[in-house]
């Protein structure tokens, strides 16, 4: 898996895995020193090895370390009451619109001491990593007033330091309107504006800034000048786009130079069009249509529109409870029409593209950071094929092995 290191891959090339079979890698000082066919590396390398420090990976599969370029992971508490009511009838929206969903995790994440929000999120982060996954992008959101939303960022802060996985963080203090702010919505547009953007920029706590543009959430106009505003303190426009309705976020998205946008379900034809040539990655996560039942997000259309696709969890407490990237992978294929060398392009260097990471991981090259994972499977076409199952057998980060046989080392 290399090349596209660049600019994400698109179309055909978004298939094009350059798999090596019988291959090998060198690892030094946590970086990719060689990789290629094993006869090759074993003859170069294997003398200054000990036994120890080589890992034998016959049929198995090594891919880069996944990334996930999109998750709620740090947030307090668990909402399936709200699963339960949806089962009966009730829509996310309508829950939300009661004070439930987002506001309900955001009652649970405000009332959450900063040990508390750490030991819940770095349960999750545990969970990534024993699915492979070595890079994350984590949101704020669930604070909604400036000491709460910097309380999230400080954890995820921490957790990239102090655990192994490395965050990408994104300040979404515009992931809904808070309840007393309902009926005067500008006002809470304006706090985040003056009041949070600058502090999240100011302590440096965050590198991209979203929001959830939808009917009853943030307007295209209210979205447009938190971002633009967001970009005059350094922070990189991202999108919550065309999730539930179709609203023009793919077009915004474009127009305001977006890194990503996200969800795209309900996107238009003219908004794909406009992110293809804007060069915005679709950042696709079919976790959240299968779990509010809706439909899929058209990722033939958007690939063969030109846009780079990549692939996420969306891990949060609502639309989407998994931390299971495979999962995700099965899905894209299953429900998305995408293939199985497509999924995995979506889940490694597109996703590093998705989160502006791409020269450090995404792919198994020379100077990359040493980020693998090695999947107890005889072939990558087995990845989205065995469902609902973790293949994970190795995670080797920055060099270190810190999944073993299944198991954190
Ligand atoms: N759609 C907005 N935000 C999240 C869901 C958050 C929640 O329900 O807690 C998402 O990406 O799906
Ligand atoms: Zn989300």
């Amino acid at each position: 898996m290399e090349g596209n290191t660049d600019r994400p891959a698109t179309k055909a090339s978004m298939s094009d895995l350059h798999v090596i079979e019988n291959g090998a890698l060198y690892i030094e000082n946590g970086k990719i020193v060689a990789v290629g066919a094993d006869s090759e590396i074993t003859a170069r390398y294997q003398h200054s090895l000990s036994s120890e420090q080589q890992i034998d990976a016959s049929g198995k599969v090594l891919t880069p370390g996944l990334i996930d370029p999109h998750t709620h992971l740090v947030h307090a508490g668990t909402r399936e009451n709200e699963y339960a009511m949806r089962l009966k009838g009730q829509t996310y929206m309508e829950i939300m619109e009661a004070g439930g969903g987002i506001h309900a995790t955001t009652r649970a994440t405000q009332k959450a001491n900063h040990e508390e929000l750490y030991e819940q999120s770095k349960k999750r982060l545990d969970q990534f990593l024993l699915h492979g996954v070595t890079t994350l992008e984590a949101k704020s959101g669930y604070g909604l007033t400036l000491e709460h939303e910097m309380k999230q960022l400080e954890v995820a802060r921490q957790l990239h330091d102090n655990h192994p996985v490395d965050l990408v963080s994104t300040f979404m203090g515009a992931h809904a309107i808070p309840i007393a702010e309902k009926d005067n919505p500008e006002n809470f547009v304006d706090r985040v504006i003056q009041e949070m953007i600058p502090e999240v920029a100011k302590k440096n706590l965050a590198t991209f800034n979203d929001v959830f543009c939808e009917r009853g959430v943030f307007t295209p106009d209210q979205s447009r000048r938190i971002l633009e505003a967001g970009k005059e303190y350094g922070l990189i426009p991202k999108i919550h786009a065309d999730e539930i309705e179709p609203y023009t976020g793919a077009e915004l998205a474009a127009s305001v130079g977006a890194i990503s946008a996200d969800h795209l379900l309900k996107a238009s034809e003219q908004g794909i069009k406009n992110m293809a040539e804007a060069g915005v990655v679709g950042v696709l996560l079919p976790g959240t249509a299968f779990f509010l039942m809706a439909e899929f997000a058209q990722a033939r259309k958007i690939i063969d529109a030109g846009v780079a696709v990549a692939l996420s969890t969306d891990a949060n407490p609502g639309s989407s409870p998994t931390i299971s990237l495979s999962f995700i992978m099965n899905l894209g294929c299953l429900k998305m029409g995408m293939t199985p060398e497509e999924v995995l392009t979506a889940t490694t260097i597109n996703a590093a593209h998705a989160i502006g990471c791409a020269n450090d991981v995404g792919s198994l090259e020379v100077g990359k950071k040493a980020d693998v994972t090695i999947f107890n499977v005889p072939n990558y076409l087995t990845l989205s094929y065995q469902y609902g199952m973790n293949h994970v057998d190795t995670v080797i980060k920055a060099g270190k092995p810190l999944v073993v046989g299944g198991q954190l080392k």
